[in-house]
């Protein structure tokens, strides 16, 4: 049977990387989609602007829309501080499969719970589900027609505290036009556009940080 994009950067990630080793799995997946095959891995040179979020907020509690394979999972968890936890959601089972796998190779499965569903049905169940209160950190990086409802969404459900961070990619490719007017036109919410490029490419794209007010 052939093997999915997804399986051929699993199989790159045992080869390349040693286990145990986050920074090495990070290293594979982007050698592999820079030289091999284009996958949408938020990538290494958006990949340094999240480290930089990521390591300012130092976040006890992070959710991630949109796993994929893992690389933005293995790049956020291996900056976490001790008992610190990352909710990762993925709807694609197959995308899912392997994500756990790159997440395990990387030796980071205390600090990661990868739950399958749509983010939809499982943002109102945070709180009973996962003991969680409030998220200080959500990176966005799924269906991009989700990042506004989602957000709405968690903001009714009280997932967001005064200074907690919303991080979305690709807020210009494929790009999001509605998240950024509504996070933009909110007093709610501090805005700011990080340029850079679509993983891999010289085309533009760019992060969104938005800091809710309360
Ligand atoms: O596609 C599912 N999720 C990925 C969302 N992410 C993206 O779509 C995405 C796309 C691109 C991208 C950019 C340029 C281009 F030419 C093609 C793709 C880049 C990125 O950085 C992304 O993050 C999906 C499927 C499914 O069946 N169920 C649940 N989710
Ligand atoms: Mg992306």
């Amino acid at each position: 049977t052939q093997s999915t994009r997804p399986q051929r950067l699993l199989n790159a990630v045992q080869k390349n990387a040693t286990r145990g080793d986050p920074r090495s799995v990070v290293k594979a997946i982007d050698d592999f989609c820079r030289h091999k095959e284009w996958a949408m891995n938020v990538g290494d040179e958006k990949g340094c602007i999240l480290d930089s979020v990521v390591s300012e907020i130092n976040p006890a509690a992070v959710l991630e829309l949109g796993t994929y394979c893992g690389y933005s999972t293995v790049r956020i968890a291996r900056l976490l501080p001790p008992h610190a936890k990352l909710i990762t959601l993925e709807f694609n089972p197959d995308f899912a499969a392997i994500a756990r796998q790159v997440i395990a190779w990387a030796g980071l499965e205390e600090k990661v719970q990868l739950v399958e569903g749509a983010s939809g049905d499982w943002i109102p169940k945070m709180k009973e589900q996962f003991g969680i209160t409030t998220f200080d950190l959500v990176f966005l990086d799924h269906w991009k027609d989700r990042y506004l409802p989602d957000t709405k969404l968690m903001e009714e459900c009280g997932l967001l505290r005064k200074g907690s961070v919303l991080l979305a990619d690709n807020v210009i490719c494929p790009g999001t036009p509605d998240y950024l007017e509504y996070i933009r036109s909110s007093p709610r919410y501090e805005s700011r556009y990080f340029k850079s490029h679509l993983e891999y490419t010289k085309v533009e794209d760019g992060l969104e940080k938005s800091v809710f007010k309360g």
